[in-house]
């Protein structure tokens, strides 16, 4: 779907946002993007998307250069920035004029998730308020049934039952032939969503992991004090916040929070046992 091999691209050439960068998404996944504010998420997924183009390196979306946007490749991808725009029309005119472009859109699929998310379907679009505009713009790009979906920072505008939906809706849409990625700085929206974790750190990716594989390396618990097991610690008010090895194999349930924190941090115990431990899946650093 996507493969991304050792690409450099910086606004400016003194300040490089990515280094060697590589990355290979599949179908039948939805990841996760995380990185800090200014890591460069936004301009990955336009990278990905042909917005912004590589210095060096390659970045291809379902086997043609992103950079090209040819028009097979836009047909059969969506891309849905963090600031939604919408038009000064009506919800079903803005559908009659757009759904075209999309050769799979679902129709059906639309009223359901608008349904859903509670958005009047005959609303004049820049009358609704900001959290409506993008749901209204979420259920859209879902139903344009592209098998690839990118999603910047969709859950930023949203109250606290529309994260829900919104995660009850994207785990309905994902079929065996979709890839959706979402970027977000807000790592708890995701956490019960997404199958497969990307962090974005220092240039580069700095883990592309199944969160199930995780949870079969890793435990976290907040215990009074952290010890030498600890691969990480974060004092907290409630005590030691820490992630260990997982001896029992037995899965747990992955703080991506902390996960995150360790990981940008550059715990060097935790680096080093995502890197050796033996997995049934590929490397994950
Ligand atoms: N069009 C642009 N021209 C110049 N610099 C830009 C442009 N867009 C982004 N940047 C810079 O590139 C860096 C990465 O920005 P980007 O929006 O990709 O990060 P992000 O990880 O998505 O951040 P956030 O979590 O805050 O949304 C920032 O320092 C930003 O100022």
């Amino acid at each position: 779907m996507v493969r991304i091999r050792n690409l450099h691209f910086g606004y400016s050439r003194k300040h490089p946002l990515f280094q060697n960068l590589s990355l290979t998404l599949e179908q039948g996944h939805i990841y996760g993007l995380l990185g800090k504010n200014g890591a460069g998420k936004s301009t990955l997924l336009k990278n990905m998307v042909g917005l912004a183009f590589p210095q060096a390196g390659t970045c291809e979306v379902l086997g043609q250069p992103a950079a090209k946007r040819l028009p097979a490749v836009l047909a059969d991808l969506f891309f849905l920035p963090e600031e939604v725009y919408v038009p000064g029309v009506t919800a079903a005119k803005f559908v009659a004029h757009t759904a075209g472009f999309y050769p799979a859109f679902d129709h059906e699929a639309l009223a359901r998730y608008l349904a859903e998310f509670e958005v009047p379907a005959q609303a004049v679009l820049p009358s609704l308020s900001f959290g409506q505009q993008k749901k209204f713009m979420i259920a859209f790009a879902l139903a344009a049934n592209t098998r690839l979906l990118v999603l910047d920072e969709p859950t930023n505008g949203l109250d606290i039952p529309s994260k829900a939906q919104f995660r009850k809706i994207v785990a309905s849409a994902l079929t065996e032939e979709r890839c959706l990625i979402i970027s977000t700085h807000q790592v708890r929206d995701l956490e019960s969503l997404i199958d497969t974790v990307l962090v974005l750190h220092g240039r580069r990716i700095v883990l592309n992991a199944d969160l199930g594989d995780l949870a079969e390396r890793l435990t976290f618990a907040t215990v009074p004090e952290a010890d030498a097991t600890a691969l990480y610690a974060e004092e907290s008010v409630r005590g030691a916040q820490v992630i260990r090895p997982n001896r029992s194999g037995v899965p747990g349930r992955v703080d991506l929070e902390l996960l995150f924190n360790a990981l940008v941090s550059e715990a060097p115990a935790l680096t080093h046992h995502l890197s050796t431990q033996p997995s049934a899946h590929e490397p994950v650093l």
